[in-house]
């Protein structure tokens, strides 16, 4: 569905892009992650037409992205709605643009409304809504027209946790439908939640792809015991529960709590980090 090959996009000395590659089949989901200005926007800007390369190819069911619109549906970083327009006449817009006929839109509005939990909201601008309603209404229009592709960048910041819960479900309904997701996110969660594969992007390319279960096999997370007189002790280990156990059975004081922290993003940047030449 999505290919990428060799991506190459500069902006004066900054390599936004160097050397990106990435399939995505249908139906499948790849969570994009990466550290702040690892290429992740320019990456999703590229294959949703906005922005061209320097260098490189993407294609969208064999087709550029440009020529591919009705195939893309796109949810920005930043939201990008009118804000005197109300919900429902952004969907009109976007879904007719796209060219679904009235009586479909109409029923493909109030399902979607439905699902994002948006159908109290529907027809009310968008510039009275809340943070979090509004980002249902970005992945709204972004869904609208049932596109093969979709672009889902940091759909969740901010997002409250049913805003989160209403967003990937849907996203993962979508996947099941037959759907290419790409979605781009902070929190490691979420991927394992929508059963992602993971890819990691670093300084303009993806250096990294796998499931999270391949990705974090074998880093360290952290056992913590904390002891009543406030004082605690702390240890990276593979093995959490052989370490939990040691600490609890060396204990000399009461202990008033233990916390296990499994490996999570940044333990798998730092490990990369380091495999990648830092
Ligand atoms: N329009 C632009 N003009 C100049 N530099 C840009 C522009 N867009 C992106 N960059 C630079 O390209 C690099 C990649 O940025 P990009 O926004 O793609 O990263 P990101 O992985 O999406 O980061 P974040 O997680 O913060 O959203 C950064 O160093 C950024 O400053």
């Amino acid at each position: 569905m999505l290919e990428v090959r060799g991506l190459h996009k500069r902006y004066g000395d900054v390599r936004a892009l160097d050397g990106f590659e990435l399939t995505v089949r249908a139906g499948e989901i790849v969570g994009l992650v990466g550290h702040n200005g690892a290429g992740k926007t320019t990456f999703v800007e590229v294959v949703s037409g906005l922005i061209r390369q320097d260098s490189g190819t993407a294609t969208v069911s064999g087709r550029e992205p440009a020529r591919a619109r009705e195939l893309i549906g796109i949810s920005p970083q930043h939201i990008a709605l009118y804000p005197p327009v109300t919900v429902r006449e952004h969907l009109r817009l976007f879904g007719g643009l796209s060219g679904l006929r009235k009586a479909r839109l109409g029923e493909e509005v109030g399902e979607l409304a439905a699902a994002l939990r948006l159908t109290e909201f529907l027809d009310r601008p968008v510039g009275v809504l809340s943070g979090g309603q509004q980002r249902r209404a970005q992945a709204a229009v972004a869904l609208i027209h049932r596109p093969k592709l979709l672009l889902l960048d940091e759909p969740t910041a901010g997002a409250d946790p049913e805003t989160r819960q209403a967003l990937l479900d849907t996203v993962r309904q979508r996947a099941s439908e037959g759907a290419a997701v790409v979605y781009t996110t902070h929190y490691l969660t979420e991927l394992t939640e929508l059963q992602a594969t993971i890819a990691v992007a670093r300084r303009g390319r993806v250096i990294a792809r796998g499931t999270s279960a391949e990705l974090l096999e074998g880093l360290p997370g952290e056992v913590r015991v904390s002891f009543d007189d406030d004082s605690h002790v702390r240890v990276s280990t593979t093995d959490p529960t052989a370490a939990l156990a040691r600490l609890l059975a060396e204990a000399t004081r009461p202990v008033s709590n233990v916390d296990v922290r499994n490996p999570d993003l940044d333990d798998l940047y730092r490990a990369l980090a380091v495999t990648d030449g830092d």
